[in-house]
């Protein structure tokens, strides 16, 4: 890999105030899903380790908490213009550890940096208020402070950004971080701590640990010194983390699994709806959390959809995500290829018709064919399981009524989207669906200003916009008495 800051690629993690080098030896092994090569080591650490961050962050946490909001938020700003400055090496440490295609890598570190950019603004926004008295002698103050020490989990699908989403909220308020990254991509979580020391943010603040998953969640549940823990991932293992919280009573911000709906009304706008069913099917090879996971399309427009959907997809093309023009990367590794098989397979094997792609990429590897499949109905698993993959599964309804409840007949409760014209049905549809977020007429929701987060089993917590920040302060009350009237002191 050609970087232009080669320092940026640091094997190596950082525990308060000392990075700790890894070794072949004894490190871990990270690897390019597109070809399978080594791309470095990261150490094995695990709970002891976990501790001295727990205790670097919190002696660290005071006084960053005391400096002004505006010191804060130049620091953040010092450490987004740097991210946008590497955003050609940050970039291209994602692809080569993840495998989306370089300009997509490319627009999630500045997709990443403007969470960064956001918080900066928001830090001196942290408003609180006052209450009129309940007593004629007595004001009522509510006051916001930071939490304290937060330990942030998170997941391969997008290694800049949902660090950068916890991170950013959690200075802002006046926080520090413990990070855990995905241990398939640490090195895009690596990078922007070399940057956020460049950037001031003070030592011990921020820690990256790389490692055993078990050791360090442990610890970081475990450690009563932790007041929040904010994880991005499966659904397992978020309640697994939510128990592991139970009693030391941390607050948590959960971002789980979805089972996004997509639907397409008969009045909807037909190319419009293919185009945005290719960004929200599609994106990231499938891999998002808020991926189109069930394609309705009313009956009227359903052999129309289906084909415009499938010209378009066929002309995408797959390869490594460092060659020019490519839109699908690898998948992560091949636990992923064969949980989409498996949706396939079980489609096919109830009824379905593949119209598209359904198996392996004749690449090898972890490549995938983009997949469309026709004819599925709600007994098949993809109706209830996230596929997580590049599968769009088209289901066909006749009423709005029928298709709402099909929409929210499932435990999850993410990101939903629907295509259609008609005004009233806009609004009716968009407060009947049981969904954390609704795409109308659009299938990119994601931005730093909006509120990202689900309902049900998606989740906990609310992660972007001025509701972000909130999530990482504590609203303290003082009740301030004695306001006595008549004479004045002098
Ligand atoms: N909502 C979302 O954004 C995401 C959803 N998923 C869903 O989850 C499925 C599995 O993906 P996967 O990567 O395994 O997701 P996981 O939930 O297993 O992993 C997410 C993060 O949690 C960590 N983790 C795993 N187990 C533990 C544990 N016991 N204690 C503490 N931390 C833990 C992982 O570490 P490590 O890497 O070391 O295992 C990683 O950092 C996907 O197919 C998809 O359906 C996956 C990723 C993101
Ligand atoms: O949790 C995920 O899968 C990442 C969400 C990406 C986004 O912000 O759109």
């Amino acid at each position: 890999m050609n970087l232009k800051d080669p320092s940026l690629l640091r094997q190596a993690a950082l525990v308060g105030s000392d990075w700790i080098e890894a070794s072949p030896e004894t490190g871990l092994a990270v690897t390019n899903p597109a070809t399978g090569e080594v791309i470095g080591y990261v150490p094995n650490l695990g709970a002891d380790e976990t501790r001295v961050a727990i205790e670097a962050a919190e002696a660290a946490r005071h006084g960053w908490a005391k400096r002004t909001a505006k010191e804060r938020s130049q620091v953040l700003r010092r450490w987004f213009d740097l991210m946008m400055a590497n955003q050609e090496d940050l970039g291209a440490i994602l692809t080569a550890e993840q495998g989306k295609p370089l300009a997509e890598a490319k627009g999630e570190i500045a997709y990443g940096a403007s969470f960064i950019e956001w918080f900066a603004e928001e830090a001196r926004r942290a408003y609180g208020d006052i209450t009129p008295g309940h007593a004629p002698d007595k004001r009522i103050l509510s006051v916001k402070q930071a939490i304290g020490v937060v330990a942030a989990i998170t997941p391969w699908n997008f290694p800049n950004a949902m660090i950068t989403r916890k991170a950013g909220p959690a200075f802002a308020a006046g926080c520090s971080m413990v990070l855990k990254p995905a241990t398939q991509t640490p090195f895009s979580a690596i990078a922007p701590a070399v940057l956020a020391e460049r950037a001031g943010l003070p030592s011990g603040l921020f820690s990256v640990l790389t490692g055993s998953s078990r050791a360090i969640g442990g610890e970081m549940t475990g450690n009563k010194i932790v007041q929040k823990l904010t994880f991005t991932g499966s659904t397992e293992v978020g309640a697994l983390l939510y128990a592991q919280c139970a009693p030391t009573i941390k607050k948590l911000g959960l971002e789980l699994g979805g089972n996004a709906p997509f639907i397409v009304f008969d009045d909807a706008d037909l190319d419009a709806a293919v185009e945005g069913a290719v960004i929200a099917k599609f994106r990231n090879n499938g891999q998002t959390c808020v991926c189109a996971n069930r394609i309705y399309v009313q009956a009227g427009v359903y052999d129309d959809f289906a084909e415009k959907l499938a010209a378009k997809v066929a002309q995408l093309p797959t390869g490594n995500g460092f060659d020019e023009g490519i839109i699908f990367g690898p998948l992560i590794d091949q636990a992923a290829v064969s949980k989409v098989q498996e949706h396939v397979d079980d489609a096919v094997a109830k009824g379905a018709t593949v119209t598209l792609g359904g198996k392996p990429h004749t690449l090898g590897g972890t490549f995938y064919e983009p997949t469309i499949v026709t004819g599925v109905t709600s007994d098949m698993a993809v109706a209830q399981e996230e596929t997580f993959g590049p599968l769009a599964p088209l289901f066909k309804f006749n009423t709005e009524a029928e298709v709402v409840a099909a929409a929210n007949d499932t435990d999850f409760g993410l990101a939903s989207y629907f295509y259609a014209r008609d005004h009233a049905r806009v609004w009716r549809v968009s407060e009947a669906l049981d969904y954390g977020m609704v795409g109308v007429n659009t299938g990119l929701i994601s931005t730093a200003e909006a509120p990202f987060g689900g309902v049900k089993m998606s989740g906990l917590g609310r992660e972007g916009s001025r509701y972000g920040l909130d999530d990482f302060m504590e609203v303290k009350y003082i009740c301030m008495g004695g306001i006595t009237e008549g004479e004045e002191v002098s």
